[in-house]
């Protein structure tokens, strides 16, 4: 005991190495702390954007969300909810206006729900109606304008931060669907090549795609331009009206029943496949009233005779190819530049071709054509026999929506043999489904910055690990020196 006191007495630096010691420690340990609590990541909070869908043939509300923190920089937006609109689209309630209102009642109740209460007031609500308020609006502005009040006032009756309803245009419905797919696809961000947008509805169908051999001048009405994370793209769109596949099969009808009442023989529908169909509902629509045959009242008998063939020259007929004043075109003399790179095909042209088992990308087109032939010859009794959880509109519909989309792709948009394995038939990407609601959504809300953001040079861990092996060099370096300068602290100590 006496020997340890006499120790510490005798021994000149050992009480200031120990200070420095601890000293140092506790600066290390403390500078580590702070570094590690300031820069750690914070507990995510979200931010929600709801935008309604208001299509031609139905609604469906999409609920996105993003970390709070990050909304105009790195993080993703998401689709958090989606909500399908019972009944059909708001067009259709031109006559009963208020109903058009009521009808988005609960998918809204949903998504007061769905969104943080303390989130209502901040969260933006849009509605964007497409093809089936666009002819809806040609054909009558003050039914479309009434469809809106109430639509309009049975938003406003929730507590979001409603911005708005009104009808895109076509070009916008194209472009944002190409920038959907592609901010999904994180090919934006990235600089990546992009994908083509192939999108159809009910009553309209939209092409968008970047091509490096697009000539804005030849057919400026074409073109949307866009700088996105320091990139800019010179964007190709069309978007046909009439073209969606509920107007288009009108048109197939309009031009087989163009002699008058009677009975009908088409090729895309199923043998054996009967209905009684009625003459003003099927010219009940601007894309076909004006080719309404002069006896044509009462009904038609609708039969089908199953030939994919047969009604491919059908379907060619609702295409134009006769005028193009450009160096080339689609269709209807619209101009349209060479198909470049990888597309994404989504909305109808999934549904359809997800039921027809016509997906896989690997399917040479020769192959899907001769699985489509053997479908429309199948006798209708069967189609219903094997699908009975499938509605019968749907059902019926299958050959002749499938055979209007080869067409539409091959003779239309004139993908080859070769270049139709560049389409991806996709519902969702990431779990958002693809179309135009979220592009839309991130245009509004200024989600996607012009130039690319500054990210922080390292990642957290990398960050803390760099700290704190620094401060451990910088306090050894700091010892060493002290034992250098002070000649005295190199002494050995006397035990005594
Ligand atoms: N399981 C399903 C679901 C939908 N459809 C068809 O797909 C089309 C609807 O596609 P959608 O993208 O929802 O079109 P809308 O938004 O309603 O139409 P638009 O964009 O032209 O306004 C309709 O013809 C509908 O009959 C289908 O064939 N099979």
């Amino acid at each position: 005991m006496s020997a340890q006191r006499e120790m510490k007495e005798k021994n000149p630096w050992h009480t200031p190495v120990t200070i420095i010691t601890v000293i140092g420690v506790i600066a290390i340990v403390a500078l580590v702390t702070v570094a590690v609590l300031q820069n750690r990541p914070v507990l995510q909070k979200y931010k929600y954007g709801i935008v309604l869908d208001a299509g031609s043939s139905h609604t469906a509300l999409y609920i996105y969300e993003w970390p709070a923190e990050k909304d105009n920089n790195t993080g993703r937006a998401e689709q958090k909810y989606v909500c399908k609109v019972k009944g059909k689209g708001i067009s259709s309630y031109a006559n009963t206006p208020v109903k058009a209102g009521e009808s988005l009642n609960e998918c809204m109740q949903e998504a007061k729900m769905q969104v943080p209460t303390k989130r209502h007031h901040e969260t933006p609500l849009y509605l964007g109606a497409t093809a089936g308020m666009r002819l809806l609006n040609m054909e009558n502005s003050s039914a479309s304008d009434k469809v809106f009040q109430a639509v309009e006032k049975a938003l406003q009756r929730f507590p979001f931060s409603y911005q708005g309803a009104r009808i895109l245009s076509g070009q916008e419905e194209g472009a944002f669907g190409w920038v959907t797919v592609n901010y999904l696809d994180d090919r934006l961000k990235q600089g990546l090549e992009t994908t083509g947008a192939l999108d159809l509805g009910g009553a309209s169908t939209q092409i968008s795609f970047v091509s490096k051999n697009y000539d804005i001048s030849e057919s400026p009405s074409n073109s949307v331009t866009f700088r996105l994370y320091g990139n800019d793209y010179n964007l190709y769109t069309h978007s046909f009206l009439c073209y969606g596949k509920d107007q288009v099969l009108r048109m197939a009808l309009a031009h087989q029943t163009k002699s008058g009442p009677g009975t009908i023989l088409d090729p895309c529908f199923h043998p054996g496949y009967l209905e009684l169909k009625d003459y003003s509902l099927l010219y009940d629509s601007p894309c076909v009233s004006d080719r309404k045959p002069q006896n044509a009242t009462g009904t038609f008998n609708h039969s089908g005779a199953g030939n994919f063939k047969q009604c491919q020259e059908v379907v060619k007929k609702v295409f134009n190819f006769t005028s193009c004043k450009y160096s080339r075109c689609s269709f209807n003399g619209v101009f349209q530049p060479p198909l470049q790179g990888p597309f994404g095909a989504f909305s109808a042209y999934y549904y359809v071709m997800d039921f027809l088992k016509l997906t896989d990308a690997t399917m040479p087109l020769k192959d899907v054509k001769e699985k489509l032939a053997n479908y429309c010859a199948t006798p209708w009794n069967e189609i219903v026999k094997q699908h009975p959880e499938v509605p019968i509109k749907y059902l019926a519909e299958y050959c002749f929506s499938g055979t209007y989309i080869i067409t539409l792709l091959t003779d239309g948009y004139n993908f080859t043999s070769e270049s139709y394995s560049n389409i991806n038939f996709i519902k969702k990407i990431k779990n958002s489904d693809a179309g135009w609601t979220l592009g839309y959504m991130l245009n509004l809300t200024n989600m996607i910055p012009a130039e690319a953001p500054d990210s922080p040079p390292l990642p957290h861990a990398g960050y803390v690990t760099i700290i704190t092996i620094s401060a451990l060099i910088l306090f050894v370096l700091f010892i060493l020196s002290l034992r250098f300068i002070c000649p005295s602290f190199q002494k050995t100590p006397h035990i005594v």
